[in-house]
């Protein structure tokens, strides 16, 4: 059966102006995001992902230039949207959870309070009562135990872990089509955070809502991602489903990021870092921006920018060492490692 397409992103580009020159932020970025599934875009600080989770959000900065580029959401270029337009949307269909809850929590506002509003704002007709009662069922669904006890406390009397919930809570109220996570567990810790992320898959299931969710840690989706967008210096070097991303990896990037995971197996080194850092994106470099960093770089890789290279209908990558005449390579050493965390990381789900 088909995949049904809710949003469609094609050749997206993002660029700022600054007093040094204009940054070229966000390179001919596309990709599609299919019902009921999450799509995690990776990288390293740095490489766009923020920038384009706030372009789908219609949040970009004040020195942001108009994007170029389509985001296609129920037929609508999101791109063409104005600032009231957005307004409905926001919150509403396409919703967001950031990565410190209490950044998005009013310290203020008891939390029941905060749960109700978005759906008070979106739902015209709703009583403050139906509203509250609607609450309730949301703490209870991501899991906030004793949720009527709790449901008139304020933000500082909760824990990281139970913040969050209360974030995603909010974030669910108005039974978004898309979700978009931006390294939501980042500042709890490992339980809490694997917990989040099981309980985001349940709900998921439950819902069938589509998820665009965003780590530098390659390792954090594993168990709940279907497709994958590699980003870096602005541009998706590597695009598959998850098992094409972890099994068959095409780009030294992507190498490079799988390596910096964390693995159990003693023999194998821990988190082998990436050397080098990324181009400037205010200068970006001649050829592959990713040539200074990658030791099986060819001459091309200098002078020519690579192209996307098909290794499977869904599966491409943007490096020259997929061209025919390139020399073949071994990516690691450490792939059978890589390989048995991923199944463990699966098993985690
Ligand atoms: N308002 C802005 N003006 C100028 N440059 C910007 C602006 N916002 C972002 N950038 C630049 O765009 C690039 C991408 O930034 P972005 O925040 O999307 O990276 P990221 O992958 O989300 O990193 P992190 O993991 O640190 O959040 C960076 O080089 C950043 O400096």
């Amino acid at each position: 059966m088909a995949e049904e397409k809710v949003l469609e992103v094609k050749n997206l580009h993002v660029n700022f102006h600054t007093y040094a020159g204009d940054v070229k932020a966000i390179r001919n970025v596309s990709f599609d995001l299919e019902k009921g599934q999450t799509l995690a875009i990776v990288g390293e600080s740095g490489s766009g992902k923020s920038v384009t989770t706030k372009t789908l959000m219609g949040l970009n900065a004040k020195n942001a230039e108009i994007p170029e580029g389509e985001l296609l959401f129920k037929g609508r270029n999101l791109l063409d949207l104005k600032e009231e337009e957005w307004q409905k949307i926001r919150g509403n269909e396409i919703s967001m959870i950031f990565q410190d809850p209490m950044t998005s929590l009013d310290p203020t506002m008891r939390i029941g309070k905060q749960i109700a509003e978005p759906l008070l704002k979106h739902n015209k007709g709703m009583s403050k009562a139906d509203a509250m009662k609607r609450a309730l069922e949301l703490m209870q669904q991501v899991g906030i135990p004793d949720a009527e006890v709790h449901i008139n406390d304020y933000p500082h009397q909760w824990s990281g872990g139970m913040r969050q919930r209360a974030v995603i809570a909010i974030a669910l109220a108005a039974d978004p089509e898309i979700l978009i996570a931006d390294e939501p567990t980042t500042a709890l810790d490992v339980t809490i955070q694997a917990q989040i992320m099981h309980m985001m898959a349940e709900l998921q299931e439950r819902i069938n809502s589509s998820i665009v969710f965003i780590t530098h840690d390659l390792g954090v989706v594993a168990g709940f991602a279907h497709k994958v967008a590699v980003m870096y210096a602005g541009e998706i070097v590597e695009y598959g489903t998850v098992e094409e991303i972890f099994y068959n990896p095409q780009h030294p990037y992507t190498w490079g990021l799988l390596d910096s995971m964390p693995t159990v197996d003693s023999s194998v080194d821990r988190l082998v870092s990436i050397p080098g850092t990324p181009p400037d994106l205010l200068n970006p470099p001649k050829g592959d921006a990713f040539a200074a960093r990658n030791k099986f770089a060819l001459a091309i890789d200098f002078e020519e920018e690579p192209p996307y290279f098909e290794v499977s209908p869904t599966h491409f990558a943007k490096t020259w060492l997929l061209d025919p005449r390139a020399p073949k390579v071994t990516p690691s050493d450490n792939i059978l490692a890589r390989w048995k965390r991923w199944e463990e990381l699966k098993g985690d789900k």
